[in-house]
């Protein structure tokens, strides 16, 4: 087996509440075993990330691996994105939607550290909003309201928080007037949320997107038309198998560049914040190299 020389492995601690610590310490272990020089950083936020990121491409180091979630590979894309670098992935997320979507290990993460020893690397697609990168899913409606509210909360923690944040803005949530462009086509209307995705899912397997691809050059999008507070609730749990798509109540379009306005209405890209509406998205085909990437759909 051909082993990768010289890696640099960033750990967010904060990623999935000290699970990318656990992760780290077993992946890099196994790295070691198999041979991998493996130099450690500790990020303490997302712009340490970037730094360190940058800092490893100008040493010549052979890949980027981040031990985190979604948001911890956003922090590094703006170094990676067309670039020959490649990123290597140990997931300690919370939802890893983006290591699911490239079928690489979420659970195990001697499997992951393997991927990242292996060293054979293939070319995904990443999304851009405005001038940021992103590797999953653009949310703006009602989803990212929630996640604007949880944020904005300290109690209660984990899972519970999110469902805290749910009925607390399903109960204030009035349908949003979006206008909606794809590839010059223009979409007008009220509506729930509009999601535009490299990859199918968010949340950790909420699978907004269900047949959205990371190699075919295009953005998939899922509109949530204006309907009551009892039909979103019934629709919620449909997301994690992804037949949401199938009710009438909910349109899919699909193009290379998507326009989205729609007044006082904040956006986020991988979990993140990114600011609010108007925004421009679009696909950058084969933008980012990818260890162990080519081996699943999504
Ligand atoms: N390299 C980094 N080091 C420290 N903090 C970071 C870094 N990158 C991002 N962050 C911050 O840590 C938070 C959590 O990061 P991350 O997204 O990696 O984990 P998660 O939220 O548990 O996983 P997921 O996004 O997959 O659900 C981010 O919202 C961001 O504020």
């Amino acid at each position: 087996m051909r082993v990768l020389g010289h890696v640099t492995v960033l750990v967010n601690p904060l990623a999935g509440r000290g699970r990318a610590r656990r992760v780290a310490g077993r992946a890099i272990a196994e790295m070691r075993r198999c041979g991998v020089d493996v130099q450690v950083v500790v990020t303490g936020s997302a712009e340490h990330g970037t730094q360190a990121a940058a800092a490893a491409v100008a040493a010549a180091r052979d890949a980027v691996v981040v031990c985190g979630g979604d948001g911890a590979i956003a922090a590094v894309l703006p170094v990676l994105a067309g670039g020959t670098v490649p990123l290597g992935v140990l997931a300690g997320g919370s939802g890893n939607d983006f290591a699911r979507a490239l079928g690489l290990p979420v659970r195990d993460p001697v499997a992951a550290a393997r991927v990242v020893a292996r060293g054979v690397a293939g070319r995904v697609d990443l999304g851009r909003i405005g001038e940021r990168w992103f590797g999953t899913v653009v949310a703006a409606g009602f989803d990212a309201r929630v996640n604007e509210r949880m944020n904005a909360m300290t109690w209660p923690r984990g899972r519970l928080r999110y469902h805290a944040a749910l009925i607390a803005e399903l109960a204030a949530f009035r349908p949003l007037p979006f206008s909606i462009e794809v590839d010059g086509q223009r979409l007008d209307g009220d509506a729930m949320l509009v999601a535009v995705a490299n990859t199918g899912s968010y949340g950790g397997g909420m699978r907004i997107c269900p047949d959205a691809r990371v190699d075919d050059a295009l953005l998939d999008v899922t509109v949530v038309t204006s309907i009551s507070r009892v039909k979103l609730v019934r629709l919620f749990p449909s997301v994690y198998s992804g037949r949401h798509v199938r009710r009438p109540e909910v349109l899919t379009l699909r193009g290379r560049c998507v326009r989205l306005s729609a007044p006082g209405v904040i956006a986020y890209a991988d979990g993140e914040r990114v600011g609010p509406l108007p925004a421009t998205v679009t696909a950058v085909p084969g933008s980012l190299a990818v260890l162990g990437a080519g081996g699943a759909g999504g």
